[in-house]
């Protein structure tokens, strides 16, 4: 569904991505791990639109997307929830939910239900602004956001950081739901190994700037491959 092809990027003279190829396919969890700067948020940016590689190419259920922005990516059907959330501190979570509405025609402009039974707790705050919100809070509201747009592959990158273990724990059980019961394309950047090791189908390492390995969530056991992504 997704196909990343010798994928380089530079900022200014730095070369961030190294020729990165990777797939993504629908109803599969794939997973990307790293140490802090390896280029996993850069890798992400480029697939949304947000980054223009330097050379490679990004195709998306077999057209290229070279030349879309990351608005034509989103209507395409690819969401991204960015590491540090981004929702709007000061509108409520309803309107927060709202903005997702962009890319959909007025029919299709309403919450799916299902974003909030993977999240009551939205429900509970749809007229609190978002600022009010916890850290935790905060990011399930930015992955229903994201769903509201119905994506067809969801770009997630670093959904646990800095979040306490029991919304952790919800938001594997939606991310596992969503790849379950809709069907979807998830693509997940993470540092939290073990969360990777309970989700994935699929794992890529990287390191400064090219992927070391892919495989399966099992070879997270091995000792040659943990080192790939141990500080
Ligand atoms: N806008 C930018 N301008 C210049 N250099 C950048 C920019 N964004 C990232 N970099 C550099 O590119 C490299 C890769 O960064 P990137 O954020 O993609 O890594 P990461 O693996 O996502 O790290 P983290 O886990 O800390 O988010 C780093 O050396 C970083 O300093």
């Amino acid at each position: 569904m997704l196909e990343v092809t010798n994928a380089i990027l530079h900022y200014g003279a730095a070369e961030a991505l190294r020729g990165v190829s990777l797939t993504a396919e629908a109803g599969k969890i794939t997973c990307v791990l790293g140490r802090n700067g390896v280029g996993k948020t850069s890798l992400m940016r480029s697939i949304v639109g947000h980054n223009r590689l330097t050379s490679g190419s990004v195709a998306f259920e077999g057209k290229a997307l070279d030349r879309s922005a990351a608005y034509d990516r989103a209507r395409s059907g690819i969401a991204f929830v960015p590491q540090g959330r981004e929702i709007f501190p000061l509108l409520t979570v309803k309107e927060n939910l709202e903005t997702g509405y962009a890319p959909l025609g007025r029919a299709d402009r309403n919450v799916p239900g299902h974003v909030f039974e993977l999240f009551p707790v939205l429900r509970q705050m749809l007229s609190r602004r978002g600022g009010d919100l916890s850290g935790g809070q905060q990011q399930q509201l930015a992955i229903g956001r994201s769903l509201v747009m119905r994506p067809k592959l969801l770009v997630l990158d670093e959904p646990t950081e800095g979040i306490q273990p029991s919304i952790i724990k919800d938001i594997g059980r939606a991310i596992r739901y969503l790849r379950d019961s809709t069907g979807i394309g998830v693509l997940l950047v993470e540092q939290y190994l073990d969360f990777c090791r309970d989700l994935a189908d699929v794992v890529y390492i990287m390191d400064r700037g090219q992927i070391m390995h892919r495989g399966q969530a099992e070879d997270l056991d091995n000792p040659e491959v943990r080192k790939l992504i141990m500080v």
